[in-house]
């Protein structure tokens, strides 16, 4: 089991990107002016931010057809240090440079990645640390795999993930150790939130995340369903903050991002959300609200695991 760990107030800016088209280069140069509009953005009301966040598949069109196209190897291995010189990903050194010139933790959304041993495909998080450091990634473990009859359909459509991606089979988070440390930040994307037991496991007794991020590209089937619904499910359940990240909504593009990206307290309160175009949500995480949730609401030492049984007792 981990030590609690150390939990501070933090500012957390979410860029909702827009313009992401066919073009990576452009893709990336805008993304990267973004973190700089996020980093200087502030005001009285919305100092600095010490985490920024970019949405799932930011480099990148989304859809089977164009992973394959877009995939870069990372070769992360946890525990190791990551040489980002050598890097083969442009987005890695970009989103390592940016993190580094702007003096900023990092979530860098998601890309698609190959592996370079198995030349498998995932759909990757990667987490840097304001010195530039690649520090996490999280490969999304569920897969977006839907068919809601008349309505959505990605089974079988040229969006349906796993016609080309692969699975993750670890679950993540980071620790904004040395010298700034506010929170230990669980992962996970887009459909991953559909699974409590995930978020379960990050926020319980296996690692103790006091904050959750999703990179995420809900759709305008299941964003007005169940978007906020199953943030607000998976804050209260837990106690702890919970925020998804989305693109801006495109209509130029097949997939039509939902947008809302948003923060969540563990209350259950939406504290910051975007509309669906281009913008960035800036939130102020503060412990106390945890701290007053769990005190009021104690379900955490009120739990019956002698009639169910403890779900998220694995360690990460
Ligand atoms: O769960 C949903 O409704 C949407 C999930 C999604 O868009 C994704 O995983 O990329």
């Amino acid at each position: 089991m981990s030590s609690a760990p150390a939990f501070k107030p933090f500012n957390l800016a979410l860029i909702q990107l827009g313009q992401v088209g066919t073009d990576k280069d452009e893709n990336l140069r805008h993304a990267r002016e973004m973190i700089s509009r996020a980093v200087t953005g502030g005001s009285d009301a919305h100092p600095r931010p010490d985490l920024v966040v970019l949405p799932e598949c930011f480099n990148s069109l989304y859809g089977h057809l164009h992973f394959p196209v877009y995939a870069e190897t990372i070769g992360f291995t946890p525990d190791k240090p990551y040489d980002i010189a050598s890097s083969e990903s442009q987005t890695v050194k970009m989103l390592s440079a940016a993190a580094k010139e702007e003096g900023v933790w990092l979530l860098g959304g998601s890309i698609p990645e190959r592996d370079a041993g198995t030349g498998k495909l995932y759909n990757t998080a990667t987490v840097y640390s304001p010195q530039g450091e690649l520090v996490a990634t999280h490969r999304k473990v569920h897969l977006f795999d839907i068919d809601i009859p008349g309505k959505i359909k990605f089974k079988a459509s040229h969006l349906f993930e796993s016609e080309t991606l692969s699975a993750g089979n670890t679950l993540n988070y980071f620790d904004t150790g040395k010298w700034h440390e506010f929170a230990r930040i669980g992962l996970g994307i887009c459909y991953d939130v559909r699974f409590p037991e995930l978020a379960m496991t990050a926020a319980r007794q296996g690692s103790c995340c006091q904050v959750l991020i999703y990179p995420s590209a809900f759709n305008t089937t299941t964003g007005p369903l169940h978007w906020e619904l199953l943030q607000r499910a998976r804050a209260v359940d837990n106690q702890v903050f919970f925020s998804m990240c989305s693109p801006a909504r495109d209509l130029k593009q097949s997939y039509h991002a939902w947008g809302h990206s948003m923060v969540v307290d563990p209350m259950g309160t939406v504290i910051a959300e975007a509309g669906d175009e281009e913008a960035i949500v800036f939130a102020q995480i503060d412990p106390k609200v945890l701290q007053d949730a769990r005190a009021g609401i104690p379900v955490t030492t009120q739990r019956r695991f002698d009639v169910y049984p403890d779900v998220s007792k694995r360690v990460l």
